[in-house]
C-alpha cells in the first residue's frame, strides 16, 4: 500500500516557519497535484515525503509505518532539471538504480541479473519512448527526452511514491502536452501514488486526481516569519479519475492511455 497519512506537521528553520500544522491524507494510487504561491513550502513538503527533510513536529507514514528518515527506494522523484546522471548514458542511467541497490558498494552487476536488468531498463526505455537513443548522454537528448529518460530511472526501482517537483516546468506547450499523456498512461500502469508540485494549473487539473493549495493565510507583516503555510484548499477533480480504470463519463481524457498515444 502506498497511501501517506500526515498529521500536524510542522516544518521550521531556525525563527522561520515554513509549514504549520500539515494535516492530510493521500489515499493509494492517488495523482495529488500540489500548488500555491511560490516560497510557500511545496518543495520543502516534497523534501519531507522524499526524506531529505525531517518535520519539525509531527509524523509521516507511508502504507501505514513511519516514513524512513532517509530518501529510498521505495519514494521516486523527478526535478525540474539535474535528475539524471551526465556522465552516464541512456540505459546506464536507467541501470543504475539497480546496480547500486543489488550490488552494493561495487555498483556493477554480472552474468543473468545483469542480463535480466538490462531487459527490464530497456523495456522501461521503450516504454518512456526513447529505444532509440540507448546509448545517447544526456546533453545529447531534448529536455523532453531527459525528463522521459528521469521517469524511467524512477520507475525502474518500482516506487511506491512518485515525487515530482515541477518536472516539465521547462518543457515548451507542445512536448508538455506530450509527456502529460505519456505521465498518465505511467500512473495507470504503476502501482504507484504520485505526489507533484507544480505552477501550472491546467497541468494540475489535466494530471491529478486531486489538487492541494499550500497558502500562508496570516500574512501581517509583524507575522511574516512566524507563520507558515498550510493547506488552504483540497480540490477533488470530477468526474473523478482512478488508476488503471476507465471513466465511464470521460474515458478520453481520464481512462488509461493507449501505447503510441
Ligand atoms: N534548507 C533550508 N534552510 C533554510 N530555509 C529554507 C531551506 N529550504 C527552504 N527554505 C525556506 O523555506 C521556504 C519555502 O521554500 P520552498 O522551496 O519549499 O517553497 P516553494 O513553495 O517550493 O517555492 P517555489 O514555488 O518558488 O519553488 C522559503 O522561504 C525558503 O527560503
Amino acid at each position: 500500500m502506498s497511501g501517506i497519512v500526515v498529521e500536524k506537521v510542522w516544518k521550521e528553520y531556525g525563527d522561520q516557519i515554513v509549514l504549520e500544522d500539515i494535516s492530510i491524507e493521500i489515499e493509494d494510487r492517488a495523482f495529488v497535484a500540489l500548488v500555491g504561491p511560490s516560497g510557500c513550502g511545496k518543495t520543502t513538503f516534497l523534501r519531507m515525503l522524499l526524506g531529505q527533510e525531517q518535520a519539525t513536529r509531527g509524523t509521516i507514514l507511508l502504507g501505514g509505518v513511519p516514513l524512513p528518515k532517509e530518501p529510498g527506494p521505495d519514494r521516486g522523484v523527478v526535478f525540474q532539471r539535474y535528475s539524471v546522471f551526465p556522465h552516464l548514458t541512456v540505459l546506464g542511467n536507467v541501470l543504475i538504480g539497480k546496480e547500486m541497490t543489488a550490488a552494493g558498494f561495487s555498483a556493477r552487476l554480472f552474468g543473468q541479473a545483469r542480463r535480466a536488468a538490462v531487459e527490464e531498463a530497456k523495456a522501461l526505455i521503450a516504454e518512456v519512448g526513447l529505444s532509440h537513443a540507448l546509448d545517447k548522454y544526456p546533453a545529447q537528448l531534448s529536455g523532453g527526452m531527459q525528463q522521459r529518460l528521469a521517469l524511467a530511472q524512477a520507475l525502474i526501482m518500482k516506487p511506491k511514491v512518485l515525487l515530482l517537483d515541477e518536472p516539465f516546468g521547462a518543457l515548451d506547450p507542445g512536448i508538455r502536452a506530450e509527456i502529460h499523456t505519456l505521465m498518465k498512461r505511467l500512473w495507470h500502469e504503476n502501482p504507484m501514488t504520485v505526489v507533484m508540485v507544480t505552477h501550472d494549473m491546467r497541468e494540475a487539473f489535466t494530471l491529478a486526481t486531486r489538487v492541494i493549495a499550500f497558502e500562508r493565510l496570516r500574512d501581517r507583516p509583524e507575522e511574516k516569519l512566524r507563520y507558515g503555510a498550510t493547506i488552504s484548499r483540497d480540490i477533488p477533480i470530477w468526474p473523478p479519475r482512478r488508476a488503471g480504470e476507465p471513466s465511464l463519463i470521460r474515458p478520453d481524457r481520464d481512462g488509461p492511455v493507449q501505447k503510441g498515444q
